[in-house]
């Protein structure tokens, strides 16, 4: 048995989305790369969380998409996060869940809103929602093509990966990413929070404007970059 590190790194990581509540049931996966070993380690299909050991994590090779390692059959989001790896140079890791907030945006096809610096410390400006995927799309491989529009989303409005760490896909639910698998985990809890204390925002105060972009740069450039001072740095 190989990959044994990104294996407990990944196990862990789909272990923690469910103690962070973020899953439900079999629903969700996280996975995490090896770039140097062109391969990446992502949940098995179906199988409950609780039972999941870190050898059941399967090995799915970066360019073909074929498993390399592992005896159970890899999980149906696979060629959504293989795209993602390939589109993305820069994440290490990636979770999607279908946290109840951020899937409450993402069918109502609404993009979360920057309205506070707690969102502000985390994604720069607004988590976009993806149009909706054609009839083609669903039809002829649907997940890829679920990783086509997160991509496209992210290519045509000039967005930084790492400045926006998720995405909602319309109608479906979150994707969120990070440069570890731990960090993803990170950035699809504060996805659900920053998307829960929107909505609650918008119901008392329909009219809640946007956070200044002075507000949103100070929150941002101070946890994210070169010239970032939070924390014991
Ligand atoms: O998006 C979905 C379902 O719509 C996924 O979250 C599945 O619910 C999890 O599938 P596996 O990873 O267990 O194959």
């Amino acid at each position: 048995m190989a990959f044994e590190k990104l294996k407990a790194a990944v196990w862990k990581t789909n272990r923690d989305i469910v103690r962070s509540g973020l899953v439900q049931l079999t629903w969700g996966n996280a996975s995490g790369v090896d770039r140097q070993a062109g391969v990446m380690a992502i949940k098995p299909s179906g199988v409950d969380y609780d039972r999941l050991r870190p050898d059941d994590m399967v090995i799915v090779e970066l360019e073909t998409g074929r498993v390399v390692e592992g005896t159970l059959k890899p999980s149906t989001d696979t060629p959504t996060h293989r795209y993602l790896y390939l589109a993305f140079e820069e994440i290490g890791g990636i979770v999607h869940t279908h946290s109840r907030h951020a899937v409450a945006w993402a069918q109502a096809r609404r993009p979360i809103p920057c309205l506070g610096t707690t969102h502000a410390d985390h994604f720069y400006g607004e988590i976009p929602v993806t149009r909706p995927l054609r009839p083609e799309e669903v039809a002829e491989a649907y997940e890829h093509q679920t990783g086509v529009v997160i991509a496209e989303c992210f290519r045509e409005r000039g967005l930084d990966p790492l400045e926006v760490p998720g995405v909602l896909v319309a109608g479906h639910g979150p994707f969120a990413w990070g440069e570890t698998p731990e960090k993803a985990a990170e950035n699809a809890l504060v996805l659900e929070l920053v998307a829960e204390m929107a909505l609650y925002t918008c119901q008392l105060n329909p009219e809640a404007p946007v956070l200044e972009r002075y507000v949103l740069d100070k929150h941002f450039r101070r946890k994210h970059g070169s010239q970032a001072y939070y924390g014991q740095r």
